[in-house]
């Protein structure tokens, strides 16, 4: 069957097992050719070409649910769902979505980008069924490294509870984005080991049952002898207790297997899982066999030798920068452990691990679990440093209030991927953090300009002992790259002046001083005069300077990679109510109140207007009107 011309997974419905086979290699091919250009999660992808065919072809998409946890592992559902020739354009502005996106297609029944959720969604979903009396199958598909999170067995006790008919397919390819981690991981190890018990357990049920009920002790001893050999015997113990069928191992590049084990499913009451074991980044030595984590998400490669065909990325990276710091830092301060969730490879911290083995805890999917880690680090004088992207704190938000900002506790939030992050889109940008951060009491934010300055920041961060304290730095890379050491504390709430001027102020921070510093350079020559203000701590604001910008009556201009609706803008003009000060005019650009789908992020940074000629255009609106007025 053509690749291309698949429209609909009806198609494949009556493809036999050579024909599966085949089509399997060219959805392999496909992959690797498509995403050598492209990037995208390769690895993920190419591990699930038997499962995702299989599904299709034993279940009913869209009357029967599938749903991708975390979704990245989407792409060959996309194909079958007559998307193959979009993928030219994957996770290109208004191209086509690396994760499932409902309004690309009704076989995107969920939309996931942050793990864990789809055990959730699919339990509302199996209630809305049985209450409208439809009939048809739920089915979400979980990787290993989702099952680590919180959120995921919140739902497998519900589910279990309930007993909601539903077939969880659990693929364990014993990876998260790096090796996966935790006690439900080792557990796993150990089913994938085991041989499949189903007929066992079966087996030893129905003889258990022979055993002649009889009265009194005996009857007990019995029942607890059954349980201990089902324990013995029946693995997946964990899943059964919860109220699931567990059937695996099953073999997940293996059809018959995978055929087999969806049968049964079918045939099960209640909630099932399916232990499917599959490799991450089968078919293509590279990413076959990395242990790391380098073929999880890749930008565009050399299919021969799979080297990175890197786009002129000069600097160091953000992440590299923090890392590099607090590990020079570490060298001499016994108190600082840094905390991941489950994203080492991302936040650039295998070198602080090799440095420190027993400093770097990576505690898997569980951002709510790593927060109040950190809590209880500090509560014992420890210096925790809690390294997460902006979008992943969002899962963790009531421990930052209630555990920590409450308490009052030094944690230091090292907040990655600040600001947009492109290619992911809107699951993943990086743009609400300043927002659901600046109302807690007790909480401070500093973002820096450049390198040299986030070295800085992450030193200001370990000497503070005033509670806690979020550094946030984008993804990418600085454009400088300074030697570690030569340390300075950067005074609280201290702003710094880059530009002199005395038409309008412009307060940014991070990202966009770069524009801001252009486009001010560039209206100097048009006889408009602009200050520019690196305003690098968004939380508390600089006081005295603004205090000062009040009686000079200046108009301002606040700019910032981040949603409007409450961001530093709203602090800026909070400032003038709260210190009952004439306010002057004050405008405001950043991310407008919508979200923002993927793309590079200049053409996200294009599409929402925070580009040097809108910067020159908002300050010639305003400047004109404002000399009339003076
Ligand atoms: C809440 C949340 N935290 C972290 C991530 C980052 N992340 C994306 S994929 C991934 C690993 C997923 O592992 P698994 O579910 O086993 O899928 P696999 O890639 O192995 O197929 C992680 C940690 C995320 N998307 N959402
Ligand atoms: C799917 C997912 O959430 C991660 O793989 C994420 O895409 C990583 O983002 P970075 O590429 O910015 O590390
Ligand atoms: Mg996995």
């Amino acid at each position: 069957m053509d690749l291309q011309s698949i429209e609909h997974p009806s198609q494949i419905k009556h493809l036999s097992r050579d024909e599966l086979i085949k089509l399997s290699g060219d959805i392999r091919s496909f992959l690797i050719n498509n995403l050598s250009e492209t990037g995208g999660h390769l690895g993920p992808n190419l591990g699930v070409v038997e499962l995702t065919l299989a599904l299709h072809q034993e279940f009913d998409s869209p009357n029967d649910k599938f749903l991708w946890d975390v979704g990245h592992q989407a792409y060959v559902h996309k194909m079958l769902t007559g998307r193959t020739n979009q993928f030219s354009t994957l996770r290109q502005y208004q191209g086509l979505c690396g994760f499932p996106k409902r309004n690309e297609s009704e076989h995107d029944i969920w939309e996931t980008g942050h793990s864990s959720t789809s055990l959730s969604a699919a339990m509302g979903m199996a209630i809305a069924r049985d209450i409208k009396q439809e009939d048809h199958h739920v089915v979400p598909v979980i990787g290993d490294g989702a099952l680590t999170g919180g959120m995921a067995l919140e739902a497998l006790n519900h589910i279990g509870h309930e007993q909601k008919n539903m077939i969880v397919i659990l693929n364990d390819n014993e990876m998260s984005i790096a090796p996966n981690v935790g006690a439900m991981h080792n557990m796993l190890a150990r089913l994938r080991s085991g041989q499949r018990y189903n007929w066992v357990k079966d087996e030893l049920e129905f003889l258990l049952k022979k055993i002649p009920t009889v009265g009194g002790r005996i009857a007990n001893t019995a029942e607890r002898i059954k349980d201990s050999m089902k324990y013995l015997v029946v693995p997946g113990m964990f899943f059964e207790e919860l109220g699931f069928t567990y059937y695996g191992p099953v073999d997940g590049h293996s059809y018959d297997d995978l055929f087999k084990s969806i049968d049964y499913a079918k045939k099960t009451e209640g909630p099932i899982i399916i232990h499917v074991l599959t490799t991450k980044g089968k078919g293509y030595h590279p990413a076959e066999n990395d242990t790391v984590g380098t073929w999880h998400g890749v930008g565009p490669y050399k299919i021969e030798s799979g080297e990175s065909v890197k786009k002129g990325s000069s600097g160091k990276a953000w992440s590299k920068v923090i890392s590099d710091s607090l590990m020079d830092l570490a060298k001499t301060d016994e108190r600082i452990v840094a905390i991941t969730p489950a994203m080492t490879v991302g936040s650039k911290l295998e070198d602080f691990r090799k440095a420190f083995p027993d400093r770097l805890f990576d505690v898997g999917i569980a951002e709510q679990h790593a927060t109040t880690v950190s809590a209880g680090l500090a509560t014992q004088g420890m210096k925790p440093v809690l390294s997460i992207y902006s979008t992943f704190l969002q899962r963790g938000y009531d421990q930052v209030i209630h555990d920590v900002c409450r308490q009052n506790l030094n944690v230091i939030f090292g907040i990655d991927r600040a600001g947009l992050v492109g290619a992911d889109g809107e699951t993943h940008q990086g743009v609400f953090d300043i927002s659901f951060l600046r109302d807690l009491p007790n909480m401070k934010i500093m973002m820096p300009k450049d390198a040299k300055e986030g070295q800085n920041m992450v030193y200001t961060a370990v000497q503070n002992d005033d509670g806690p304290m979020a550094l946030r730095y984008p993804r990418g890379n600085a454009s400088d790259e300074p030697k570690l050491g030569d340390y300075e504390s950067i005074p609280l709430g201290s702003w710094e002046v880059l530009k002199d001027g005395d038409d309008l102020v412009i307060l940014t921070f991070g990202t966009m001083i770069p524009r801001a510093l252009e486009a001010a350079n560039s209206l100097e020559k048009e006889g408009i005069s602009v200050r520019v203000i690196n305003a690098r701590f968004i939380k508390p604001l600089d006081h005295d300077l603004m205090h000062q910008l009040a009686q000079e009556k200046l108009p301002i201009l606040t700019i910032e990679e981040h949603a409007l609706q409450g961001g530093f803008g709203s602090a800026v003009l909070e400032f003038f109510e709260v210190e009952k000060l004439p306010f002057p005019y004050i405008s405001r650009m950043g991310i407008p109140d919508r979200f923002i789908e993927h793309g590079s992020v200049d053409d996200l940074l294009e599409e929402v207007g925070l580009t040097v000629e809108k910067i020159e255009q908002e300050v010639k609106e305003i400047v004109p009107t404002q000399r009339k007025r003076a």
